[in-house]
């Protein structure tokens, strides 16, 4: 039976009093890649808050990689996140370091201590993004392309259980995103579960995978000929 690493039962999603999303029902299994689409204001964003928990889930049942959305206190929520990895269309980098350091900054606030381990570990991720040459770069000396490189390596740090990337490519032009996307995809091939917020069409056309749509407050699955 596959291993279910993110199921939402007849959820809802708000905004502070504002239902966005209602009546949830989205299993994601181990291995998966889904796409999450749907026009601007529909909610994507919110969903992906949800799960990271940044809004909280006060109606359904929300099981993510061993937490219950439900029950999650503050204090659970950077072990939440350890075992996510999030990317952000901003890539939200830290602007006064360079590759290197960025991973490392996240290595060390997650615990990590061993110098050789945290090298082996830093040269492992960029390689798997293609940017094992450039790590000694600052982020303003990168393409958008290549600072959405780096966010994803830094996302494979800890060994996401899922990997939620939210409008990875809306900051970038269709030929760089397509190099992105082809990145997604490489570390899909490896085993890696990810849950893709777009509104960028094309790239759902080139990489068909399974696809949830936010509309009318509600999410369902499409085939994708009706996308
Ligand atoms: N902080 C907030 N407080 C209240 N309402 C919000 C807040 N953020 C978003 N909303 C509302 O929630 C709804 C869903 O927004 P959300 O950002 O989740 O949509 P989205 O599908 O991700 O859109 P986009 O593609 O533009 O990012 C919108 O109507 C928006 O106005």
């Amino acid at each position: 039976m596959s291993e279910t690493v993110l199921e939402l039962k007849n959820a809802a999603i708000y905004q502070r009093e504002a239902l966005i999303l209602s009546d949830v029902d989205v299993t994601v299994n181990k291995g998966d890649f889904v796409y999450l689409i749907g026009k601007t204001g529909t909610g994507k964003s919110s969903f992906m808050k949800t799960l990271y928990g940044d809004l909280p889930l006060t109606e359904g049942e929300g099981h993510i990689v061993d937490y219950n959305l439900r029950t999650l206190k503050e204090k659970d929520i950077p072990f939440l996140r350890r075992k996510l990895g999030v990317v952000f269309q901003d890539f939200k980098l830290l602007t006064d370091r360079n590759v290197k350091e960025n991973l490392l900054f996240v290595l060390k606030a997650t615990g990590w201590k061993d110098k050789t381990a945290i090298e082996h570990k830093i040269d492992e991720v960029l390689k798997k993004v293609g940017m094992n040459t450039k790590g000694f770069k600052f982020p303003y000396q990168l393409s958008g392309g290549e600072q959405q490189r780096v966010a994803i390596a830094r996302a494979l740090l800890n060994d996401p259980e899922l990997i939620l990337a939210d409008e990875p490519t809306g900051n970038l032009d269709p030929q760089t995103s397509v190099e992105v996307m082809e990145v997604l995809q490489e570390i899909s091939r490896n085993g890696n579960t990810i849950l893709m917020a777009t509104h960028d069409y094309a790239l759902l056309l080139k990489y068909p995978s399974k696809t949830l749509k936010c509309d009318g407050q509600r999410v369902f699955e499409v085939v994708q000929k009706s996308v």
